[in-house]
């Protein structure tokens, strides 16, 4: 008989995702369908986005079989039925507190830190580079995890070394840039540019160091599609353009320049969306997203 999820301690609540206590060593991290564009948390949700974006966590954490944070199966008895397919019973970690981030193309915050100095991160890159284009191979280039609702801050890793030590400074980024790089090659043969990602680690007890949070999803993950992949421009999110682009076309009422929130999505941009991260995951995982806990009974 699965437990409620009111029965668990609620511990930390994200924009779109919340953590609970288990027990002493055992945490339930749980995915919402909330989206957020243009920094705010929209009112619409994404039916299944929660479901998908797990599956997706769970598809890399098994390809890539690097050490993690799981610490059952999808459809783990402890994971309440309200949530079957969007949760997953991890290992109470001590948090390490640096953003982890790969970048395998300079976009973002990087191609503006990129246009001041030449660098990111304290990376010399080489010239000429625009929005969009190749960093072959990835570069690590952290950031501190910022107070809710500011942007992270972009640190060098001689920072990082500072902070948490050299050689666990060097676990990060090589870990990182191996974890990226290879998942990163499994959606590419698939026709999905995943561009940069972010990774959080933790370390157990006894002072492995384990991958956790999530993993390469298209949340802690900018994925672009390949084949309208054009440097020199902002590259349209395969996942988020279809609301961005909603929200500020002519039908929305709303503008980035709008000092209240984005209006409501119409039901057919919920729907193009859901069916975008559906199509995110079986291309990359050739699996169903059909065989995944959780869905309508
Ligand atoms: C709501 C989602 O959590 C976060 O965004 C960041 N975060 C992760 C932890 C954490 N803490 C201990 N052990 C873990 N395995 C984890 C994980 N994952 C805390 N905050």
């Amino acid at each position: 008989m699965r437990l409620e999820l009111s029965e668990y301690t609620p511990i930390y609540s994200g924009k779109v995702r919340e953590l609970y206590a288990v027990d002493d060593e055992h945490l339930l991290l749980v995915a919402s369908d909330r989206i957020s564009a243009y920094d705010y948390i929209l009112d619409s949700q994404i039916p299944d986005k929660g479901r998908v974006l797990t599956a997706m966590s769970v598809f890399f954490f098994d390809a890539l079989g690097v050490p993690n944070h799981l610490a059952g199966p999808a459809d783990d008895p402890r994971i309440p039925e309200s949530v079957l397919g969007r949760a997953l019973i991890t290992r109470r970690l001590d948090m390490v507190q640096v953003e982890c981030v790969a970048r395998g193309y300079l976009t973002g915050s990087g191609v503006k830190e990129y246009r001041t100095n030449g660098q990111v991160c304290g990376v010399p890159l080489p010239a000429g580079l625009v929005d969009g284009s190749r960093i072959d191979p990835p570069i690590f280039t952290p950031a501190t995890k910022a107070a809710v609702g500011d942007h992270d801050e972009n640190v060098s890793f001689d920072r990082v070394a500072a902070d948490v030590g050299v050689e666990l400074a060097s676990k990060l980024r090589d870990l990182t840039l191996d974890v990226y790089g290879r998942g990163a090659d499994i959606a590419r043969e698939r026709g999905i540019i995943l561009a940069d990602t972010k990774f959080e680690f933790g370390l157990t007890p006894d002072g492995e160091l384990l991958l956790a949070d999530e993993v390469l999803t298209p949340d802690s993950s900018r994925y672009w599609d390949a084949a309208l992949y054009e440097p020199g421009r902002a590259q349209p999110s395969f996942d988020k353009q279809i609301v961005r682009d909603w929200l500020t076309g002519p039908d929305s009422g709303w503008s980035t320049d709008s000092d209240t929130p984005p209006p409501a999505l119409p039901d057919d941009v919920v729907e193009r969306t859901r069916a975008r991260y559906i199509e995110a995951y079986e291309r990359i995982s050739g699996l169903k997203f059909s065989d995944w806990p959780g869905g309508a009974a």
